[in-house]
């Protein structure tokens, strides 16, 4: 069991292909990125030890509720068991949260501490001591890079840590992507918890989200139904794709996005059904391309690619979850020939993705930005299929031989501080500190 001061780290992904069609039990495509989420898990002073308190200042959330007071009585006994949690949620135990967050009205802020809490009931006991757990993230929230899964796998690991459903990572061996089955029951563990975490921050998940931020990667994701597990088919040698991340800064929610897919499908059904299967096929297509060994990704392979994702994109655009500001960055890259450009995570606001073709100069790309940034919109450079959830613990376990790197590195009051995503990368982020280690 590991004891608090820890902290834990996931990353946000992009969908390459087949989302919204996901959810149906179509196949996605879909690579970790490296933005991420990091949470701090702080033991309380003696005076509050019955408090358990969230400090999550990016969604301006800071709420704190007596341990005792939350409604352990209908906690369902499978909780406790080290199984996979069922992936449906507990009604009774929905019904009883919503009186611990009355108070909480904003939706982006009720969401989070929603699904916090849920896994907390689950994972934890009321005997345990009062602790804050304080997030911050490198992401842009509720811009379809899986802001929430990335924040709901970092809540799952943490309290999967505290409560001793799973141990810190074990070194996998010299290679780093050496096979440990320790590690992988982890983090399949954590995988299924945080699954439930989405649900209660997006009602109808698919878990492809999920699936990315704890394993890393990339991967096909395909949900399957009746009780059989979901397919999530590794693509190891992933060609290194040149991408373009654009951020049309457009707020939307995933569960708006999500629901409005459904009643399209509900209105529509012989409409809707058709392009949910060609983004199926699609999907298969590129899967296809992207398994080929790199001595055949030549120009052609190329574009076949690139016409997919504008297949897919127009796809999306008949589903109904673009924007006008995802319709004005597609347009600038065509204007420019840089690449083909879709929408990427739910839409109807949030990013698009340009897959820029090889030959593109530089210069042009240039001018794309600026024109791009121009707008108000923000392009991120990001690399593809990198590490899963991980954790960092202090070096001792005693605080009085820290050294003053440790001290700031655990303390809560120095991570609220940091400032933007760069400080936050510089600070505690995976690829800059060294002793982070990934299931
Ligand atoms: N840094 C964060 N701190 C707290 N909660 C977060 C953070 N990032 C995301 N969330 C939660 O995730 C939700 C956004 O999820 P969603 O609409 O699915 O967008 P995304 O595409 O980024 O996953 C927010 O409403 C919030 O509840
Ligand atoms: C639209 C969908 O396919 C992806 C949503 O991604 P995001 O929450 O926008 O990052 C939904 C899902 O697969 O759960």
């Amino acid at each position: 069991m590991v004891s608090a001061p820890f902290l834990v780290s996931a990353p946000g992904k992009v969908i390459l292909f087949g989302e919204h069609a996901a959810v149906y039990g179509k196949p996605a495509i879909a690579a970790a990125v490296s933005l991420r989420s990091y949470l701090l898990t702080t033991k309380h002073v003696a005076e509050f030890s019955d408090v358990v308190t969230l400090e999550f200042p990016d969604v301006k959330l800071q709420y704190s509720w007596k341990i005792h007071s939350l409604p352990w009585n209908v906690v369902p006994k499978w909780s406790m068991d080290t199984v996979r949690p069922p992936s449906e949620l507990n009604t009774v135990l929905m019904d009883a949260l919503e009186q611990s967050l009355v108070a909480v009205l904003n939706p982006l802020q009720r969401s989070a501490a929603l699904a916090f809490l849920y896994l907390y009931l689950c994972l934890c006991r009321p005997d345990m001591p009062g602790m804050t757990f304080s997030v911050r993230s490198t992401l842009p929230i509720g811009a379809g890079l899986g802001s929430s899964a990335s924040v709901s796998v970092c809540v799952a690991a943490a309290l999967c840590l505290l409560s001793g459903e799973v141990s810190p990572p074990e070194t996998k061996g010299d290679d780093d992507s050496d096979f440990n089955a320790t590690n992988y029951a982890s983090i399949e563990l954590i995988d299924a918890w945080a699954f439930l975490g989405e649900r209660c921050m997006h009602g109808n998940p698919s878990g492809i989200d999920n699936a990315v931020a704890s394993h890393g990667g990339a991967v096909m994701f395909q949900r399957m139904t009746k009780g059989n597990p979901n397919v999530r088919e590794s693509m190891r040698n992933f060609p290194p794709l040149k991408l373009l991340l654009i951020d049309s800064r457009q707020p939307r929610r995933t569960a708006v996005q999500v629901s409005n897919v459904a009643t399209l499908l509900q209105n529509y059904p012989l409409v809707t059904e058709p392009i949910l299967n060609g983004i199926q096929a699609l999907t298969t297509e590129a899967y296809k391309l992207l398994l080929m060994p790199k001595e055949k990704c030549d120009d052609v392979w190329e574009e076949r690619l690139r016409e997919l994702v504008r297949v897919n994109h127009g796809m999306l655009v008949a589903l109904g979850v673009s924007h006008p500001k995802l319709e004005a960055i597609r347009m600038a890259a065509d204007e420019l020939e840089i690449g083909e450009t879709k929408l990427t995570g739910a839409g109807g606001g949030g990013c698009a993705i340009t897959l820029v073709k090889r030959d593109v100069e530089e210069s042009r790309i240039l001018e794309l930005k600026a024109r791009l940034e121009g707008h108000g919109f923000e392009v991120f450079e990001t690399s593809l299929g990198g590490f899963g959830a991980g954790c960092l613990l202090p070096t001792k376990s005693d605080a009085a031989e820290w050294e003053e790197w440790e001290e700031k590195l655990f303390s809560l009051h120095h991570l609220l501080g940091l400032g933007d995503r760069e400080d936050i990368q510089k600070t505690v982020g995976v690829g800059s500190i060294d002793g982070w280690a990934f299931w």
